[in-house]
């Protein structure tokens, strides 16, 4: 079956897949509506023209000839962004609309178009070229095309005018188009600034969605985006991935005796303590509660033990400080070295259940698979 909807869509997602950013997809789609207006428009104007030139040499020939080539070359712009589905596809295929559209646009102004109409186009100069070149060269571009309408209608004596306007017209013209550019100027600016505050709340929130507000840790969900993350690239070059599940010992005391605020201190602490003795490529996370999860790449449980009994010892040694109470906490740990056709839950259970091994040996403990 036609359908008109899914090649609508087929249509103004050509050449998106270049960039994830919503702003530049955007401007493709935008791109490629403005080519098909512009090359159906301009091409039934340009046949019409034709039509009433009866193909004898006068104006409305010379029209329809340059409106065809204008046809053509927004045409191109959509065939260039198809077949090069690239960033510098786009900026050739956009450049192209912008530099057709002002050399047809003073050509209207030239020749007055159809019973000297044609300066009446100019108004789509500013929103196309602000929205293809963006805010500076889109500036540039109003500047630059308003300068070339005034000299071709101010050059003395008019030389360079095929077609008559009044002095009132012109000026009318002149100031109209001005107050337009100005208005789309300051109009994408806003756009523009209201896009990427939208757009830097958004990472923020995506970041902060993967944080721990409590330890600044990665979360749960952070972790296992690493984790499917790692794990296949761990598949794809056969390299070893270790995790290790780590709980503070006794933790419910610390609550019951010191209180909660007291706790969550405690939790602090000793997330930034692992955080500050991971390497690079490291991660640890709070998995819930008192417990942590580390994600650790190319290395072996045997490589994975030592850097836990550094920790271990690390957090065993340290002093926590709430207020006038100074305390200190153990940690146990379960390593799990995985294997190629591990699926990630099993390994995270794998490693769970060493930690179950080790707190029945007295906490304060690691324990790897044997
Ligand atoms: N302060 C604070 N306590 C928490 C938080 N999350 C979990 N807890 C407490 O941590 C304690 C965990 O207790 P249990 O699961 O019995 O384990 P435990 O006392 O650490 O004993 P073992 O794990 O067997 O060594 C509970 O009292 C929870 O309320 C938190 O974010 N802040």
């Amino acid at each position: 079956m036609f359908n008109v909807k899914k090649l609508i869509f087929e249509y103004l997602n050509t050449g998106t897949k270049v960039s994830n950013s919503p702003a530049v997809r955007q401007q493709i789609q935008v791109t490629n509506l403005f080519g098909f207006i512009g090359y159906t428009i301009t091409f039934i104007l340009g046949i019409s023209a034709l039509q009433r030139s009866d193909f004898s040499h006068n104006e409305d020939l010379y029209l329809g000839i340059v409106l065809l080539i204008a046809s053509v070359l927004f045409f191109l712009s959509r065939i260039i962004l198809k077949h090069f589905q690239s960033k510098n596809g786009y900026t050739f295929s956009a450049n192209l609309v912008t530099y057709a559209l002002m050399v047809l646009m003073l050509y209207l102004v030239i020749t007055g178009g159809v019973k000297s109409t044609g300066p009446l186009w100019i108004y789509i100069v500013p929103p196309v070229v602000l929205f293809f070149g963006g805010l500076k060269r889109g500036l540039i571009h109003v500047g630059l095309f308003a300068v070339a309408v005034i000299v071709v209608m101010w050059y003395p004596n008019n030389t360079m005018l095929l077609a008559h306007y009044s002095d009132e017209f012109k000026s009318r013209l002149i100031y109209s188009f001005i107050t337009v550019g100005m208005l789309f100027v300051f109009y994408e600016y806003s756009r523009q600034r209201s896009f990427k505050i939208l757009q830097e709340l958004s990472q923020r929130f995506e970041k902060q969605a993967r944080l721990d507000p409590l330890s600044g840790l990665q979360n749960r969900r952070g972790m296992l985006e690493k984790l499917e993350y790692e794990h296949q690239r761990t598949l794809r070059h056969t390299k070893n991935m270790t995790i290790m599940m780590c709980d503070i010992d006794n933790f419910k005391r610390v609550n019951d005796e010191f209180g909660h605020d007291a706790g969550d201190q405690v939790i602090k602490e000793v997330g930034q303590l692992f955080a500050k003795g991971l390497r690079k490529q490291d991660t640890v996370a709070r998995w819930g509660g008192e417990e942590f999860l580390f994600l650790l790449p190319e290395t072996t449980q045997e490589q994975a033990f030592i850097l836990a009994e550094k920790l271990r010892i690390k957090v065993a040694d340290s002093e926590y400080v709430f207020g006038s109470t100074r305390l200190s906490v153990t940690v146990s740990i379960g390593i799990y070295q995985m294997h190629p056709q591990d699926s990630l839950d099993h390994a995270i259970s794998r490693a769970d259940t060493n930690l179950y091994r080790a707190k029945t040996h007295g906490r304060n403990c690691t324990v790897k698979t044997d």
